[in-house]
């Protein structure tokens, strides 16, 4: 069973297919245009759990950067009215001060000035440097944080986010876009800090020289304010957009480098079609962000307008003033060098905010998704340990996948006690892996109930349940490690006792052909590594048995777990496996009838519903699909064999003659 992602080999020729019905939760995308006045609402909050990130991330740092970007911020001011001084000494010294004006005298005039305006840039400077340093270190370590929060939620989502594509939207834009995003704020926020101080500075300072130049530099920030916000909006909605394509990007490209993909891409020649089908969705990406670049542009390109016009009227504002004797000439030169200076921190101010307004989309974005990990999300939390299982009830349970019109299973009910081998036959898609995955607390019922011990497990710690549970899934991960480690995955917890990963190998049959390896049960298991060696089919499915025994689980849930082991391993398995699950509880499914008619009871099921249940020899007896399925199998075999001994007397009479 498994369902194929966006953008398959299979459909690589094909139309594409209508979407599915949006699922209607947290994650439907439809909802974020109506979800954005509740994120505004929402961004102080965002900002604070933002910095709180930074500061528990790296503390030294964030105070150091918004220090040094505060002290910057500060010597602006200062510096204008340093500049005003030498100004006003030259003009007034020009203007029929002793001596001035002569050869030699201007420079002790404003040596004093102009050596603080130098010291002063220093230190802005060496401020300005500072705080870009540590940012890149901050940015590291908070970056860390918010992927160790990713991955803890990647792994305790229930498992059926994984069925969902609007999970895999939000991981991309989450993975690629919002974990630089708490950063970010703090990034936005010291723009704020400084284009705010330093704007009040020059306030001061400007005020001092004529109050009637502050409302024209003002309210020239206002237009670039909502330029920048708009700027940041352009850029979520294009993070949204594109989350869904850059997916299927990814996939094709894995696909055309990957391994496992390596032999049918050459087998059926899809590199020629899947590469046109990769190159087209990048031109389609292309197209995309060249409009969305040129759209970043026009609006920059408006903002640097708006700035430009605002210095303009402020030199036409301080020509005005001087004309008509309301300015001195030093008063309107500092004034002068102080209105870009201005309108550079309200701009910094403005992006600043329209920073931290991006940014918060993205963290909402992000805050939702680590949601979906936290104990709300993952499911009553009861007792975190709980009994061996001694009954399995299963009561009356459905289950609908998130992406299908139908459900996979309904109305099905069936006990398993302690001890018992209970067997999952049915047709391909009959829902026996699903109820699987159900029965291991992977997945929890849609509808109906299941008890364990009597307790309904939807009311229990799913983490609790799974200890008790070990399955070997019929796509089984076949993990880049040693052969020995690929077995003691099956319980990380437990301690490396000598022999005990080898003992779970002699019980499934692996031991002889592991200890045969170069480096015996240290043998990386991956032909991608250096050293490493890969294992066929068969073997690969011993190694997730052993992987299994290992687990040393009360309750054993085996999908398909012969269907690439020989035929001799295979009776040996079945043959000994009531001993080796002695005192377990296995669940079984299998299409080899061979193997399952030793079982207890045998389940049959049929379009998601129990079909029947009884004991091989009852299912046989009534004649329902058990028997036609068995016979069907069964009578594959007789054939075979009839042809075969037919076949025989006409080679041996071949012999003879
Ligand atoms: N992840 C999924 N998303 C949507 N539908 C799914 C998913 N997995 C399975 N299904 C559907 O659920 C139904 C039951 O599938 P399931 O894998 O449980 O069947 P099965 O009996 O184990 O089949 P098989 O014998 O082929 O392994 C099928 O119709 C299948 O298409």
């Amino acid at each position: 069973m498994s369902t194929a992602p966006a953008g398959t080999a299979a459909d690589a020729h094909d139309a594409p297919r209508p979407a599915p019905p949006a699922r209607v939760d947290g994650l439907s995308i439809a909802r974020e245009r109506r979800a954005r006045r509740r994120r505004l609402r929402s961004l102080p909050a965002l900002v604070v759990e933002a910095l709180r990130l930074c500061w528990s991330a790296r503390r030294r740092d964030l105070v150091l950067v918004f220090g040094v970007q505060l002290l910057g911020a500060l010597l602006l001011g200062v510096q204008v009215l340093v500049g005003r001084e030498a100004l006003t000494r030259v003009f007034s010294g020009g203007a029929g001060g002793a001596g001035a004006g002569t050869g030699g005298d201007l420079l002790p005039l404003v040596g004093g000035p102009l050596l603080a305006l130098g010291g002063l840039s220093v230190v802005a400077g060496l401020a300005g440097a500072v705080r870009g340093q540590r940012m890149r270190l901050l940015s590291e370590a908070v970056q860390r944080a918010v992927w160790r929060r990713v991955v803890d939620t990647t792994t305790t989502v229930p498992l059926d986010r994984f069925d969902d594509p609007e999970f895999y939207d939000r991981l991309q834009r989450v993975s690629t876009n919002a974990v630089s995003r708490p950063v970010g704020v703090a990034q936005g926020l010291v723009s704020i800090l400084g284009g705010a101080v330093g704007a009040v500075g020059l306030v001061v300072a400007l005020w001092a020289i004529d109050p009637l130049l502050l409302p024209l530099l003002l309210l020239a920030g206002v237009p670039v304010f909502l330029v920048s916000r708009r700027g940041g909006r352009l850029e979520f909605d294009f993070a949204v957009a594109q989350s869904g394509p850059y997916r299927v990007r990814s996939y094709l490209r894995s696909a055309l480098t990957g391994r496992r993909e390596a032999k049918e891409v050459r087998a059926y020649g899809l590199a020629a079609p899947l590469g046109a089908r990769y190159e087209r969705l990048l031109q389609e990406y292309e197209d995309a962000l060249t409009r969305h670049v040129g759209r970043r542009m026009r609006l920059s390109l408006l903002s640097q307008v708006l700035t430009a016009a605002s210095v303009v009227g402020t030199v036409a504002v301080l020509l005005w003033l001087v004309d008509s004797g309301r300015l001195s000439l030093a008063d309107a030169g500092a004034a002068g060098a102080a209105a870009p200076l201005l309108a550079s921190r309200l701009q910094s101010l403005a992006g600043g905010v329209g920073t931290v307004l991006e940014a918060g989309l993205f963290l909402d974005d992000l805050r939702g998704f680590l949601r979906l990990g936290t104990p709300a999300g993952r499911g009553a939390q009861g007792p975190a340990a709980l009994e061996p299982l001694v009954e399995l009830e299963v009561d009356g349970v459905g289950y609908r996948y998130p992406q299908s019109a139908g459900p996979a299973l309904s109305g099905v009910s069936l006990r398993v006690r302690r001890g018992e081998v209970v067997a999952l036959v049915g047709e391909n898609g009959s829902g026996k892996t699903t109820l699987s995955k159900l029965l291991a607390g992977l997945l929890p019922p849609g509808e109906g109930t299941i008890r364990w011990n009597g307790t309904d497990v939807a009311a229990l710690d799913p983490a609790a349940v799974r200890e008790h549970v070990a399955v070997v899934f019929q796509d089984f991960v076949q993990w880049q490690f040693s052969a020995h480690d690929n077995i003691a995955v099956g319980r990380p917890d437990r301690p490396d006792e000598a022999g005990a990963v080898p003992a779970a190998a002699v019980q499934a049959g692996a031991d002889a052909l592991l200890r045969r390896l170069p480096g015996g049960y240290r043998t990386l298991l991956s032909a991608e590594l250096a050293g490493g060696v890969d294992l066929s089919l068969g073997q690969w499915q011993r190694v997730a048995l052993a992987r299994a025994f290992y687990r040393g689980a009360g309750l054993v849930i085996l999908d398909e777990p012969t269907a690439a082991l020989d035929a001799r391993a295979e009776a040996e398995l079945f043959a000994g496996i009531r001993e080796l699950m002695s005192g377990r509880t296995v669940v079984l499914v299998s299409h080899r009838f061979s193997s399952v008619r030793e079982a207890d009871r045998i389940v049959v099921l049929r379009e998601g519903r129990v079909d029947d249940t009884g004991t091989h020899e009852e299912l046989l007896a009534r004649g329902g699909l058990y028997a036609e399925l068995y016979t069907l199998q069964a009578q594959a075999y007789l054939d075979e064999g009839t042809a075969r001994a037919g076949r025989a007397p006409t080679g041996r009479h071949a012999a003879h003659r």
